[in-house]
């Protein structure tokens, strides 16, 4: 285990790859007012190194899928900046953003978001299509063996395991080459076996694809796949660890639960 400063990225990240996919900056995000205003997120500020695998950790109600949500232009800040490379969000208008999503950013959701008439293939494939672009042929065909599709290519969801939807979905957010892939817990709803295959493909995605990867996670053992491991509580930034093991995040899990989480009422 290795620390780091908890404004950046690893220092390790920073000098191999020196460049930061995406930023957040003093990020505030408020719900609600007067009696009913909840702080989700005070002022946090993190950066993300390209070709960085991270996962948000931290007790329920601590900020973690609105700080995931804000970084991905899902929702907008109150207070504070995230940026995407260069590009500053909260200048952008719905168009940009939208096209900024699209061609920079990949999702995978604990639910899937597969079209359930379409086969595994279409289903890939279709952000391309909706985007206009063509399928880079030869990478599909990468990313389909590399997460063992081939023989599963012409199914619809309902016929494949939970697993194999997750796979198609990280298939999906790969194909299209983003800097950038999202995961609001991706592993979920999986068992041990099919989470290690999602992990170790978002692992590739980062390792072979030199892709950068941000999750947000319950399970110590999923973080021990990621280069860095954050902890929120409360809408703050608390601990960082620098490639821990699932132990070292238990032990700090441990010490956070019970800390509470976001805060209600006027403060
Ligand atoms: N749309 C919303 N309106 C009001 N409050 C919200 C909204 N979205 C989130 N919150 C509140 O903001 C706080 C942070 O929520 P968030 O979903 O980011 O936490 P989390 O750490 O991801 O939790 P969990 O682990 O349970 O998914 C919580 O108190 C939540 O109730």
């Amino acid at each position: 285990m290795i620390s780091a400063t908890l404004d950046g990225m690893t220092h390790a990240a920073a000098e191999q790859h020196g460049r930061v996919a995406a930023r957040a900056d003093r990020l505030t995000k408020t719900y609600g007012a007067g009696d009913t205003v909840v702080h989700a997120l005070r002022g946090v500020s993190i950066g993300f190194g390209a070709g960085e695998f991270t996962a948000i950790m931290g007790p329920s109600g601590s900020g973690k899928s609105t700080l995931m949500h804000c970084l991905a232009g899902l929702d907008t800040a109150s207070d504070g900046s995230v940026r995407i490379g260069d590009v500053e969000l909260s200048g952008l208008g719905d168009k940009e953003m939208t096209k900024l999503r699209r061609d920079r950013i990949g999702f995978v959701f604990q639910a899937f978001n597969l079209v359930p008439t379409l086969t595994a293939e279409e289903n890939i494939t279709l952000p391309q299509g909706i985007a206009g672009r063509k399928v880079d042929q030869e990478w599909f065909e990468t990313v389909v063996d590399r997460l063992g599709l081939r023989d599963r290519l012409g199914h619809r969801p309902s016929e494949l395991s939970g697993g194999q939807q997750q796979r198609v979905a990280c298939a999906r957010a790969l194909v299209g080459r983003p800097d950038i892939i999202f995961g609001d817990e991706p592993t979920g709803n999986l068992d041990s076996r099919s989470s290690g295959e999602v992990l170790s493909i978002l692992r590739a995605a980062t390792d072979e694809f030199k892709q950068t990867v941000v999750i947000v996670t319950h399970d110590p053992r999923a973080a021990s796949y990621a280069d860095r491991v954050v902890f929120l509580a409360d809408g703050q930034l608390v601990r960082e660890l620098v490639r821990p093991s699932a132990d070292d995040v238990f032990e700090v899990m441990k010490n956070l639960d019970g800390a509470g989480g976001a805060s209600a009422g006027a403060q």
